[in-house]
């Protein structure tokens, strides 16, 4: 006999991690920021801070990747309560699906409306540069398509239905806003919008990979973020996200370039405060959703 293999965490679980930070920070966040590789420095940006380590919190995962903190920060960014993953967690790290997304339904508890998830990603696009930011309009899952996906197990009504739409995960209204504030920072020329394609990692792309993915309509590449995406949809948030392109993705076998994650944090470090500022004004301009469900 096989023991039986845990299928996700129950309501109960994810509501002793939300009481306990409900009753150890007086922030009530109505946005949550996940930060990507390099791009911890997002959460230096929120005032009046309150900061958890992960270890501290309970049930929470462990960051176990260079250029992922591991610290949860409360904050207000413009006015607006905010909290920040200083650290996202991804498949490779060996984590069940249902931990990597744990987070997004804490937020939900929380009473967190918009979910703006970032991450450091390969470029596909020929028309890409090393540092462009893009918005992202639509994402392939590709380890959904072998049946990996965070929602596999019984559905929790009381996150959200069976069988969520995910043809509008990413928010037009934030997209929007986004290209308005990057036009008024004058970020356009480094502006893109396009598709997200996630893999398992932690190896990066062969050439041949990076190519059929390109084929498949794919305009970035990497390995975290739809997960997040998915559940947080699934539990009614708006979801804004976007790929700072660390790298260009290897399409041809005559290329002496290499996928390198030192580069992929180099690059978040040079971008860094662009960022800031796009994710600043954006957060700025979001008006409150009353907990609506999307
Ligand atoms: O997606 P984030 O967390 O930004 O990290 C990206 O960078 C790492 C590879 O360098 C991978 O974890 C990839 O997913
Ligand atoms: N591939 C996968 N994940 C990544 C990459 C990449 O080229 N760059 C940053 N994260």
């Amino acid at each position: 006999m096989f023991p039986e293999q845990k299928l996700g965490y129950t309501y109960e679980e994810y509501k002793v991690t939300a009481d306990w930070l409900l009753a150890n920070t007086e922030h009530r966040p109505l946005i949550a920021i996940i930060c990507g590789s390099g791009l911890g420095g997002l959460a230096e940006i929120l005032k009046d801070q309150k900061v958890f380590s992960y270890s501290d919190i309970p049930n929470f995962p462990q960051s176990t990747v260079h250029g992922h903190a591991g610290r949860l920060v409360f904050g207000t960014l413009k006015g607006k309560s905010c909290v920040c993953m200083q650290g996202r967690f991804h498949l490779y790290e060996g984590y069940p699906i249902w931990k990597v997304t744990f987070p997004i339904r804490i937020f939900r508890l929380l009473g967190v409306e918009t979910a703006i998830v970032t991450n450091a990603a390969g470029g596909l696009n020929e028309d890409y540069k090393v540092g462009d930011i893009m918005l992202i309009k639509d994402h392939l899952n590709m380890p959904g398509f072998a049946g990996n996906n965070p929602l596999v197990g019984p559905n929790d009504e009381r996150f959200g239905l069976r069988f969520p739409c995910m043809s509008d995960a990413y928010d037009r209204d934030l997209r929007k806003l986004a290209k308005t504030v990057a036009r008024d920072l004058g970020y356009s020329d480094f502006l893109k919008e396009g598709v997200y394609c996630v893999l398992g990692g932690p190896s990066f792309e062969t050439i041949a990979e990076c190519n059929m993915l390109k084929r498949l309509g794919a305009d970035a590449v990497g390995m975290s973020t739809v997960h997040e995406v998915i559940v947080a949809r699934h539990c009614g948030m708006r979801v804004f996200g976007l790929s700072l392109i660390t790298n260009k993705a290897v399409m041809d076998y005559n290329s002496e370039s290499k996928a390198n994650h030192e580069e992929v944090l180099q690059t978040g470090r040079e971008r860094a405060s662009q960022l800031e500022e796009m994710i600043s004004r954006l957060v700025e301009g979001i008006e409150p959703n009353n907990n609506n469900v999307c």
